[in-house]
This record gives C-alpha cells, structure tokens and sequence, in this order.
C-alpha cells in the first residue's frame, strides 16, 4: 500500500523535505518517498506502508537512482521485517523490481543478510526485523558519506584535468541527492565544483524520455544557485561542436569488471562525443555500482520499459491501473511501437576515469577496479 500526502509544493526554496526516510507513526512502521513522478510541480511524500506498494514506487520510478534504490531495497527488507511480512518474498520483490541498477540487488542482501544472521543466533522475527533496520540505515549513512568522497575526489579530477579553473560541464540524467543518501554522485562533483567557485555552468541534459535532467537535475541545479542550462538530448553534439563542453560527468547503475558502464540511455552517444571533441568522460558512483561478478558490458540486463513513456508526453505514474500506467499526451499515432531501453553501456575505452568514494580510475582496466574494489571498507552495522 502507497498513499500519497501532499506535505508541501514547490517553492522557490527546498522544502527540505528529506529524498527517502524510515518513519514510526502509531500505526506502524512506514518508509516515506518523496515521490519523483511529481516533480518538479509538486513535493508529494509518498507513504509505503507494505513491499509491493515500495516495489510499485521502484518501478513508476517514484524512488529511483541506483544508490537510492539500495538504501530503498533495505528499508524494505526491514518494514516486511518488523510488519511480520515473509521477508523472504519481499527480497525476492524488491530485488526484481529492476533489472539494471546493481545497488539495488546489494541492499537487499544487505539486509536480508542482517535478518538473517540474527534468526541465526536464535532472535525472534521482531528482533531480526529491527536488524535489517540496523542495516538499512548502516547502508543510509555509508551512501552519504560515500556521496561526498566522491565529490571531493571527482572536484580535484575536474582540477587536475581542466586547469583554468571555470569548468563548463555536461550532465546526463539525474545525478543529485534524489538518487543517494548524501548529495549524490555526478551532481555532487558539480555541486562542490560551485561551493568552491569554480563551475562556470552546468549543462543539463533533459534526458527523454522521463526528463530526469529536466524535472529533476534542474530542480536541484537551481535550489543551488549554480549556473545551468537545459537543452535537448538531441543538441548536445552541437554543444561540444562549439568547443563549450569542458568535461562530462555521468552517474551509473552498474559497472562491469571490464569497466563497461551502463547509465541512462543516452550516455553512449555522449562518450562518443567527448571522444571525438578529446573532453574527459568522467563517471562517478559508489563502489557498490561496481559488479565484479558481470564480466563485460555484453552481460549487463538493460531494462526495456513501456513504449507509452515514448509514445505519450509524460513520466510514469501510479494508477489503478498499476504501476507503468502511463497518462500522458500522445505525441504519436496510436498504436506506434517504441523502442525505450532505460539505459545503455559506455564501453571501458571510452571512459577517462571512474571516480568513487575509494579513489579515481584512470585508465579504466578490469584490474585496477578489483583492486578499487577491495580497497573498500564494508558496511559496518552499528
Ligand atoms: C547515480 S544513480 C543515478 C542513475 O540512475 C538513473 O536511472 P533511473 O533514473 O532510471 O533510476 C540514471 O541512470 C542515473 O545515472
């Protein structure tokens, strides 16, 4: 069950209204979204009071952002937990919910993990629900801080690799604190690039069909007072043609062991781009995007979502209908098939550098990532 609570609309400051949050109401244990389908228009919570109503919220995208949606896939391992619910199924849910997004697969191990090792030393369902709680908001933390040594590490590449210190740069998608536990990933090297007085503009991607860098990377861009532009997916070329594209920064949901990056659709076309214009094609996550257990780009599942999000003006949305229902203005004749792959796959030679919480990647080869990899600590539970 999801219901929606309109606790605010947007105004011209941040309503603060926090991107995912663990609630205990008298009526039980809750996780509340900020539901992304309504923004920028509207700030709506989005109260989740059982699994398929979080798994519904995953797959409208309501909740979305791979780091975002491990932290997700662990508070609701923790509410089937703590509400009784078979938390054996409601893992197998949620980390079905979508394909491409690795974190969202680690954070409900994480916490089906901690459930289980406590039943393991003989604590009661309650006490092992409470446990895949502990972890979930481990995992909360871990991201936050995750997001903000990537920020630092990403602002000294950017430094490093663009000297003059006025850095114009590119953003696919939506990179920000709506898709982490801190302030997210790519945005979040763009963020600390402005504090520091060294971002001269960013340029935002609108990122069709569900306009993430439209509704949402312009959303946060602007609560920030940063310099930003949209434009269309589509101009981008043009932009690095005029020589005004210093660097891109790119998220990711999930990193093959060769390095192979799969993102949002319409990355590939932009390290094409860069390469072609020599501009650094910079991707920033976490570790926990990074699977060592997917070999090569080849391997990565692509999520492929509904034509209507094509064929129709509009971004998903919940209806009775369930979750895919999509309301929006036909911009094509009925009946029009679509081909609407939510992501594609940068491969390693195309990718200067992968910039995590660990360090910088750069060149990118499959074992200078293993070793990235094991240089990360694990989620400690507190
Ligand atoms: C850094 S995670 C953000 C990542 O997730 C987006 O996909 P979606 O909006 O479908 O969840 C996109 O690939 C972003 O780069």
């Amino acid at each position: 069950m999801a219901d929606h609570e309109v606790r605010s609309t947007v105004g011209s400051e941040p309503s603060g209204l926090a991107q995912l949050r663990w609630d205990e109401p008298p009526e039980g244990p809750v996780l509340v979204l900020l539901d992304q389908t309504r923004l920028p228009a509207e700030e709506v919570e989005l109260v989740c009071t059982d699994v398929p109503g979080l798994v519904r919220a995953i797959q409208t995208l309501a909740v979305r952002g791979a780091p975002l949606l491990g932290i997700a896939g662990a508070y609701g391992v923790a509410l089937a937990g703590v509400r009784g619910f078979d938390v054996q199924e409601a893992a197998a849910l949620l980390a079905a919910a979508r394909p491409t997004a690795v974190n969202l697969g680690y954070g409900v191990r994480l916490a089906l993990g901690a459930y289980q090792a406590a039943l393991d030393k003989g604590a009661g369902p309650r006490e092992a629900g409470a446990a895949a709680l502990a972890a979930a908001k481990a995992l909360h933390r871990a991201d936050a801080e995750a997001s903000a040594r990537m920020a630092a590490h990403g602002l000294a590449l950017l430094d490093e690799l663009l000297p003059g210190g006025s850095h114009r740069v590119l953003t696919h998608c939506n990179t920000g604190r709506l898709v982490s536990g801190g302030e997210g990933t790519a945005f979040a090297v763009a963020l600390a690039a402005h504090r520091a007085g060294r971002l001269r503009r960013l340029w935002v991607d609108e990122t069709r069909p569900l306009l993430q860098g439209a509704r949402l990377t312009a959303y946060e861009a602007a609560r920030s007072g940063m310099a930003y532009s949209l434009l269309t997916d589509n101009a981008a070329g043009s932009l690095f043609a005029a020589g005004e594209v210093d660097a891109v920064l790119i998220g990711a949901d999930r990193i093959a062991a060769d390095g192979s990056v799969a993102n949002k659709v319409g990355s590939y076309p932009l390290a094409v781009l860069a390469k072609y214009h020599h501009v650094p094609f910079i991707v920033v996550a976490p570790v926990t995007t990074v699977d060592l257990d997917t070999p090569d780009g080849a391997a990565i599942e692509v999520e492929q979502r509904p034509g209507q999000e094509v064929t129709e003006l509009t971004g998903p949305q919940v209806s009775a209908a369930g979750w895919g229902a999509v309301g929006g203005l036909p911009v094509a004749p009925l009946g029009t098939q679509a081909y609407n792959p939510a992501f594609d796959v940068t491969p390693p030679e195309l990718v200067t550098a992968i910039v995590t919480e660990e360090g910088v990647l750069s060149p990118v080869t499959g074992g200078g990532l293993r070793e990235l990899c094991a240089r990360s600590r694990q989620v400690t539970i507190s």
